[in-house]
Order: structure tokens, then C-alpha cells, then sequence
């Protein structure tokens, strides 16, 4: 079932046309990414897609639901957590059911059913500042996920992370998104992170961009294979994709 899709997006600034032509789709229970160079446009269609920024041309649909230049309904996650510093964890967290209009109680009690699942147990009342880079996203990726529960828009989500927290952290991501439910799009620069945790891949390229290229990678049993990426079919795929890239 095709729970996102955009259809014929371009987008302009100024006189400059970013994307063209744009056509992709997200299906239920699916983690697609946007990989592309820099500047090749990948935030502006996210941005689109949010319905935060409006296109020039095309429609975004949420199911049937046209919700083109319609922000709030689909989460959209940046690359920075922008957790508020001066409120606790549970708070930060219970933010966008507290904007939906439950009290600060109610928003409370149905955000800690979460904590567990996104390994943030007894953080609800410390701040920001007293958790480690990996918590403080898995923070910000909770209180996207209760934003809207459907679909989250995430722009290179683990990006800021080193390496042992990223790779911890992704390994989690796909059992988790997997428990609750969550299909995603996300941007990413890292070819890696993008065959690890993608079912399929879409390539953002060209002056306009546009995609050139999907990659479906719904078959590999990356999660049962041990070291996959270090196995033959990985790097295969890695080379593959850097050829589409350049
Ligand atoms: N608000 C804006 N006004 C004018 N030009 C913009 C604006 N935002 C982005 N651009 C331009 O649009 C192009 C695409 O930018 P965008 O940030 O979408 O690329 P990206 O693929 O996300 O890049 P990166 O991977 O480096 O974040 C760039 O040339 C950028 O300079």
C-alpha cells in the first residue's frame, strides 16, 4: 500500500529550477532514502514533501489525501535534534501531542509507553544537555515518530553521530521502526548507511535534478547476513550505486 507520494515535483529558486520532474513513493512499512551529491537538491524535495517549502509544479499525496503546501501533516525530522535545552526529556519528547491539544499529563503518560522501545529508560526527567549524541537523537526520532505516527521525513538523521554510536544506533533504528510501525524517507550522503537501512534507494541527480535512478534492495537479507557490509554483494551494490552517483 502506497502511503506517500509525489508526483511530478519541481521546485524554483528564482529564476533557478533545483528539481524537476520529480516522481516517488513511499509504501507502508518501507525505509526508502534520497541519496544525491551535495546540492543536488535532496533537502528542497524533503522540504517539499514536509509541505514546509511549496513546489512549483506537482502534488504531494498523504494516501489519497492531497496534502501539498500542508505542513504538520507528516513528521519531518533535521539533521540537528533541536531538543529545548530548558525542558526535560519527557517533555521535549511529549511536545507535538501537547500541540495536537492533550493536556501536559496525558501527553506525558503516552509518551513514556515509548521510552523503552527507543532505549531511552530513565532519561524522562534529565535534560538534554545530560544525554549522550545517540540519546538525544533517539530522543528527537520519538517525539517525530508522535508528531505523526505514519510517515516521518528524516534529513541525515545520524549524520552528527561517530561511528560506533551511528552503527549502534542504526542497527536499533531497524529493529525499531520495524516494532512501531514507522515508514520513512530519509537523506543521506553516506552510501553505506543508505544499502544498510533501505529498502529501496532513490537517485537525486542532474541541473535540474531529478531521479535517475531506484534501487530496490528489498530482497538482501541485510539483518540475517552476518557483516554485510563486508561481504562480495555489498561492495558490488556500493560500486554500482557510486557509478549512478557521479
Ligand atoms: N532557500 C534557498 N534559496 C536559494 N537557493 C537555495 C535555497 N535552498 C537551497 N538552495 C539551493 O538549491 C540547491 C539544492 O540545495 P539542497 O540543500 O536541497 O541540496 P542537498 O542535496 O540537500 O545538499 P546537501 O547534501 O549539501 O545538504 C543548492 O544549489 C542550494 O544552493
Amino acid at each position: 500500500m502506497i502511503l506517500l507520494k509525489a508526483v511530478d515535483i519541481s521546485k524554483k529558486y528564482g529564476e533557478k529550477t533545483i528539481i524537476e520532474s520529480v516522481n516517488i513513493n513511499l509504501k507502508k512499512g518501507e525505509t526508502v532514502s534520497l541519496l544525491g551529491v551535495s546540492g543536488a537538491g535532496k533537502t528542497t524535495l524533503l522540504h517539499v514533501l514536509a509541505g514546509i517549502s511549496p513546489p512549483d509544479g506537482g502534488k504531494v499525496f498523504l494516501m489519497e489525501e492531497d496534502i501539498t503546501k500542508n505542513p504538520g501533516k507528516i513528521a519531518y525530522m533535521m539533521q540537528k535534534d533541536l531538543l529545548l535545552e530548558h525542558k526535560k526529556i519527557i517533555d521535549n519528547v511529549a511536545l507535538p501531542l501537547i500541540i495536537k491539544g492533550k493536556s501536559k499529563k496525558e501527553a506525558r503518560k503516552e509518551a513514556i509507553k515509548y521510552f523503552k522501545d527507543f532505549g531511552l529508560d530513565n532519561t524522562q526527567y534529565k535534560y538534554p544537555s545530560q544525554l549522550s549524541g545517540g540519546m538525544r537523537q533517539r530522543a528527537a526520532l520519538l517525539r517525530t515518530y508522535l508528531s505523526s505516527n505514519k510517515v516521518a521525513l528524516l534529513d541525515e538523521p545520524f549524520s552528527a553521530l561517530d561511528n560506533i554510536t551511528k552503527s549502534a544506533i542504526q542497527k536499533w533504528y531497524l529493529d525499531t521502526i520495524k516494532k512501531i510501525d514507522l515508514s520513512t524517507i530519509f537523506i543521506t550522503h553516506d552510501i553505506d548507511e543508505a544499502i544498510y537501512l533501505s529498502d529501496r534507494i532513490y537517485i537525486l541527480k542532474g541541473k535540474p535534478a531529478t531521479i535517475t535512478d531506484e534501487i530496490d534492495l528489498g530482497n538482501l537479507k541485510k539483518d540475517t547476513e552476518k557483516d554485510f557490509n563486508l561481504t562480495e554483494k555489498f561492495l558490488e551494490l556500493k560500486k554500482m550505486i557510486i557509478s549512478k552517483l557521479v
